[in-house]
């Protein structure tokens, strides 16, 4: 084994199982807890008996429209886990990884890839809650890495929400042979594995503290992408693009999410691949192509 050991919260879910796999692949010091071990509602959780270097903070709830209508849960897991966990980390001196997410932002005005120095405006209270533990994560410990990924699909899917976006797109194109897609937002999709591949590789650079855009390079609005899935699936139906106003939903999203990588590659010496090329490993991991 080699490295810091490191904890991972949330190791069963679609980031999660990546970043396990990919860690037992690079020979790293991995323990894995899952919601059988520690429960992240839970209001006084017991870190004991856990010894760790680092910890990454998969755990989450994941369906944005469920937030939106409930957001109890959402303040409990994914704002106050955080805070806990990073008060936990620092009693150990361990460094802490918050995944965070894309849609922290959709409120400003730019439409050009953002930076980790734009200021976040969330448009959802999944968004919110999300950015809320990012600030108790910090508010704990000084060590944080807050690492914001987006639009994952990875081969586990995503436990919370049951699937991900190419599984629904892979399924609504051959149940109805029409599809209609959102065209006014656009955002970063990003392979989970690839996304584990890039936090592995921050905490084996021991980056920097602070916030890095972990995401595959390109963007894409929801439409080029279901496109995308459907073309290189060689499913027959199309893909036709409508306005957000033709898809009405409980919670808004962002009507732009692109992130910029460059801070991520420079601390990790490697840009990320393209998101057509981790769509198509995805694509033949799945034996859709
Ligand atoms: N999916 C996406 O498109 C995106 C996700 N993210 C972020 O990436 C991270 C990982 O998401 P992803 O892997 O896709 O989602 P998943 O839904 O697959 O993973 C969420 C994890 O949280 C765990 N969890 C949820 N509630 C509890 C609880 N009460 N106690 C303990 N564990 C709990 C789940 O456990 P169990 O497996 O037992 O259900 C699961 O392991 C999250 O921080 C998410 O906000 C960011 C941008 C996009
Ligand atoms: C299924 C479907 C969705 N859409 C739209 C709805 C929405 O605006 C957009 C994305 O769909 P979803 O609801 O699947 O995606 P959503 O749950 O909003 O995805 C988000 O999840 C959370 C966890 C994150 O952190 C984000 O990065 C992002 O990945 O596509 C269509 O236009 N047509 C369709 O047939």
């Amino acid at each position: 084994m080699a490295g810091p050991r490191i904890a991972l919260f949330g190791a069963n879910g679609q980031l999660g199982s990546d970043i396990s796999t990919l860690a037992a692949q690079r020979g790293l010091d991995l323990v894995p807890v899952t919601r059988a071990q520690l429960d992240a509602s839970d209001p006084t959780p017991s870190f004991d008996g856990l010894a760790f270097d680092v910890a990454i903070n998969c755990v989450a709830v994941t369906r944005v429209d469920d937030c939106e209508k409930d957001p109890a849960p959402a303040v409990a897991i994914n704002a106050h886990f955080a805070g806990r966990l990073a008060r936990a980390c620092a009693a150990r001196g361990a460094r802490l990884v918050q995944v965070s997410t894309d849609y922290v932002y959709g409120g400003q005005a730019q439409r050009e890839p953002l930076s980790e120095e734009i200021g976040r405006a969330p448009v959802n209270v999944y968004g919110a809650t999300k950015a809320l533990g990012e600030d108790l994560a910090r508010l704990e410990h000084d060590d944080v890495i807050v690492a914001r990924v987006a639009s994952l699909f990875g081969v586990a899917g995503a436990s919370g929400k049951g699937g991900n976006f190419v599984e629904t797109m892979l399924r609504l194109g051959q149940e109805r042979g029409r599809l209609t897609v959102v065209a006014d937002q656009m955002m970063s999709p990003t392979g989970s594995w690839d996304a584990g591949e890039a936090i592995l590789d921050l905490i084996a650079a021991e980056a920097p503290a602070g916030d890095y855009h972990v995401v595959n390079s390109g963007a894409a609005s929801w439409w080029d992408f279901a496109a995308r899935i459907i073309e290189r699936a060689g499913i027959a139906a199309e893909v036709a693009p409508i306005p957000t106003s033709d898809f009405p939903t409980p919670a808004r999203r962002p009507p732009y999410s692109a992130l910029s990588n460059a801070k991520l590659s420079t601390a990790i010496g490697r840009s990320t691949p393209h998101w057509t090329d981790a769509l198509d490993r995805y694509l033949r991991a799945k034996g859709r192509i």
